[in-house]
């Protein structure tokens, strides 16, 4: 069975003019590496939506791991979303924490013991090529920093499934390639990858998967596909192949996908590198870079959200303080309990400080999460959040369904799990059991205690040094689009409302997508008539 399936899936918004998807089938293998494209509109956001649970389908049914998502309860959805890594176009890291804290977070929601987390994050920091940035601020960091400790954030509990929308959309190409980089590492560890994108050049150089949207209809559904951005261009030839789609798509996947045999695993970062460093932006950077502000914001939920979790974060969107460009400086540290790299400095003679713009292209991702994916992934397909979190059924079924099959890295070849990944699952019995004693009636987190951070912390924090002011990009650097939009939240993850929604569970969602429908509207005449 797909490790994602949606079978006739519709999904038409309450005050939606069409259905923004429209008898979607789809089937994801546990590996896949599948891009999401389309014109603005097309419906890959919903899609990840949908997947997400943070809309629910009109029609159809969807399975993610094992879970019918109709029948997920409303106030279990936050424990379903820690089974999934999520990436946005605007990274929606908490302006208020550390990196090492935002990351460290992640996991202390889910009830990870300290003495884990302390073990667990210089580890994905260095696999995203983010050692020696432990005690930086968002605000502190370049655009593809801020992303990568966005993309930690999400790999941290090692999901098998990890959804990316446009997590290069605010990114130049150099910053882009680096982030890339880590998705495909990523993903060659066995972790299924999702990514909306309208970036032609990634799309065409890594010749992964390629699904393509047309009025929230799938027209292509493509191995080792490419993506040409003329269809940006609704035209007639477009309009007859979404009729047409339903006819073509078995034919045309089954026979791409002998191709995806022949490749290396980094072939499409080779392709793709040599790609940016010709200065080749494809027609869809040269046709709407000048646009990106029309186009999507990172959609979903911020991780405090999703977690169904607040603490001390919650101030910071209480305060409306979103945008870390203008935000005021950071507390100082003694309120950080989350836990200090006490070894960052051996980090970052291995992987490297990440300095200016030189960290958003670590020459140590790949091989870091190599040597984890080396390290095997077998105890880790026993970890699963939701049953760490709530011991439902389904979770169970899922975590037995990962059990048995074994995680592939899309070539066929699943590998047993150590290192990072064994420790979070070693951590899994003594983490359930501090979960069960962190999770309310309702189902949501109550974190990790003060009395339990102040035992299980004995190292106490320096307070980090005085907030930088932000670095100008480096000469040559193409900021594009929503660059400069760096750290801006939309109001509804910044919201005091919003954090009162999350008491409410599900509900915040429903306003939350409202309010991006808002936006949407707001964006697409603007988008009309700049392309005219
Ligand atoms: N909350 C909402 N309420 C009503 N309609 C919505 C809502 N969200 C999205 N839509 C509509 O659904 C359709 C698909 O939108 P969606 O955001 O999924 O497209 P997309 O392909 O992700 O676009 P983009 O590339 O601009 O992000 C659009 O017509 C959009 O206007």
């Amino acid at each position: 069975m797909a490790l994602i399936s949606l079978e006739d899936v519709s999904k038409i918004y309450p005050r939606g003019t069409r259905p923004a998807l429209d008898g979607i089938n789809l089937d994801i293998e546990r590996g896949d590496f599948v891009f999401l494209v389309g014109a603005s509109g097309s419906g890959k956001t919903t899609l990840l939506s949908l997947l997400l649970r943070e809309e629910e389908a009109t029609s159809g049914e969807i399975r993610v791991a094992g879970n019918d998502l109709r029948r997920i309860p409303n106030r279990q959805v936050p424990h379903y979303r820690r089974t999934l890594g999520f990436v946005f176009q605007d990274y929606k890291l908490l302006n208020n924490k550390t990196v090492w804290e935002n990351v460290a977070f992640a996991l202390e929601v889910i009830g990870t013991r300290r003495s884990t987390i302390k073990s667990l994050v210089p580890k994905v920091l260095d696999t995203v090529g983010l050692t020696g940035k432990e005690r930086n601020y968002p605000h502190e960091l370049s655009g593809g920093e801020q992303q990568r400790v966005a993309i930690a954030r999400a790999y941290v509990n090692h999901p098998q499934i990890l959804l990316a929308d446009e997590p290069t959309g605010n990114l130049d190409p150099t910053t882009s390639l680096g982030i890339m980089e880590v998705l495909d590492a990523i993903n060659r560890t066995g972790t299924t990858i999702v990514m909306a994108t309208h970036n032609e050049e990634i799309v065409n150089s890594m010749r992964k998967r390629v699904v393509e949207l047309h009025n929230g209809k799938i027209v292509r559904d493509e191995a080792n596909g490419s993506y040409d951005s003329a269809l940006y261009f609704p035209d007639a030839e477009v309009e007859a192949r979404s009729e047409q789609a339903s006819h073509i798509l078995p034919a045309s996947f089954e026979s791409d996908k002998s191709l995806a045999q022949e490749e290396g695993p980094s072939a499409g970062i080779a392709r793709l590198a040599n790609s940016v460093h010709s200065g080749r932006t494809g027609r869809y950077g040269e046709t709407f870079a000048p646009l990106e502000d029309t186009l999507t914001w990172g959609k979903g939920l911020p991780l405090d959200q999703q977690s169904g979790h607040t603490d001390g974060q919650s101030d910071d969107h209480a305060s409306g303080q979103t945008d870390g460009k203008t935000a005021s400086a950071p507390a100082p540290a003694s309120g950080n309990r989350t836990g200090e790299p006490t070894d960052s400095a051996d980090h970052a003679g291995r992987g490297g400080s990440s300095t200016g713009n030189d960290a958003d292209r670590p020459s140590s991702a790949h091989q870091s999460v190599a040597e984890n994916d080396a390290d095997s992934l077998e105890e880790t397909q026993t970890f699963d959040p939701v049953a760490v979190a709530s011991g439902d059924d389904a979770a169970d079924d899922s975590a037995t369904e990962i059990h048995d099959s074994g995680r592939s890295n899309g070539s066929g070849d699943a590998r047993p799990a150590r290192g990072w990944a064994a420790a979070l699952a070693k951590s899994r019995d003594a983490g359930a059991d501090d979960q069960s004693a962190r999770t309310d009636e309702h189902g949501t987190d109550s974190g990790t205690s003060d009395s339990d951070k102040a035992a299980d912390d004995s190292t106490p924090l320096a307070p980090p040094a005085p907030p930088a002011p932000p670095a100008p990009p480096a000469a040559g650097q193409r900021r594009v689009g929503r660059h400069a939009h760096r750290g801006q939240s939309p109001s509804r993850s910044s919201s005091a409302e919003a954090d009162a929604k999350l008491d409410a569970g599900a509900d915040a969602s429903v306003t939350a997508t409202d309010d991006r429908h808002d936006r949407h509207d707001q964006q697409e005449p603007k988008h009309d008539t700049e392309v005219k």
